[in-house]
């Protein structure tokens, strides 16, 4: 996955010409430079699993997430997916001047629920959410913890086959966390998978059946929780020491131990008569 972006730093380089790059330079605008966010990768994950996703700032998880859900498009590639994958994240439809509980009807009509199904739901979405007497009172009062709450209690309600969690989780208080993590569950339970970026290693491990480390825009590792978790931790403390070569070269073994998965889309057997 290619981002361009405009660089300051680019803006001293000479560019490779053409239209838009005297257009920019007229404009006085800094030329688009790439980003590489996501190199080639390719896995599959199953119903039933409820997949971590770790890595050091930048490395590639919310893009990773956000192709997944659908909010971008890969530059090369493809997402295939058995149902539209909900990304927990009705935070736009979210008005800070409104209660909580007028926030939950329009979170639940944004995600295209029906009146009668929000009305079925809103005591359990009351309920997950854990905000109690606050419910009352509009958002822009929350604290960050008890905004995120409310945002995973509604996106959660929607029963999504597939649900992606961006960090949502980590504000929550420890009570919370085991409300949240029985919803989890119970998603799990009816078949549906979830995905969860965290840089919380407790809440990896404690919420997750696989674990995919990213680094770099590299998918390095792919397996149980338990041994992800803990080679990454190794690499970042190597890193944060400045042993780099060390760090190199557990990157390296990981990366070399990878049993990649490849993924082709099937050709139409439909032939035109
Ligand atoms: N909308 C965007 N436009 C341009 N570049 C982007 C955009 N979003 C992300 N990037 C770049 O893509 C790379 C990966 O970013 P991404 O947000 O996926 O990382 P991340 O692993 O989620 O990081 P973090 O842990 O800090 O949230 C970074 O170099 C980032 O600068």
């Amino acid at each position: 996955m290619r981002y361009h972006v405009p660089s300051t730093e680019a803006q001293h380089v000479p560019g490779r010409g053409g239209p838009s790059s005297l257009a920019r330079k007229v404009l006085g605008r800094a030329p688009l430079v790439p980003v590489d966010a996501l190199n080639r990768l390719s896995l599959v994950a199953e119903h039933g699993e409820s997949i971590g996703i770790v890595g050091r700032n930048g490395s590639g998880k919310s893009t990773l997430m956000r192709l997944i859900s659908g909010q971008s498009r890969p530059t090369g590639g493809a997402v295939y997916a058995s149902s539209v994958p909900v990304m927990l994240g009705v935070n736009a439809a979210l008005v800070p001047e409104l209660s909580g509980d007028h926030n939950i009807v329009l979170g639940c009509l944004a995600m295209g629920l029906t009146r009668a199904e929000i009305d079925d739901k809103f005591a359990s979405i009351v309920d997950l959410s854990g905000l109690e007497k606050a419910i009352h009172l509009p958002m822009r009062s929350y604290s960050s913890g008890m905004s995120s709450r409310l945002r995973f209690a509604i996106a959660a309600s929607v029963d999504p086959e597939i649900l992606l969690i961006d960090e949502a989780l980590n504000t929550g208080d420890a009570q919370f966390r085991e409300r949240s993590k029985e919803r989890m569950d119970e998603l799990r339970a009816k078949a549906g998978s979830v995905f969860l970026v965290s840089h919380s290693l407790s809440t990896i491990k404690e919420m997750c059946t696989r674990t995919l480390w990213l680094d770099r825009g590299d998918l390095l590792m792919d397996g149980d929780p338990e041994s992800v978790t803990q080679a990454y931790l190794e690499y970042t403390r190597h890193l944060t020491k400045g042993n780099n070569e060390t760090a190199a070269r557990l990157r390296d073994e990981a990366r070399g131990s990878l049993t990649v998965t490849e993924v082709e889309a099937r050709e139409s057997r439909r032939r035109r008569a």
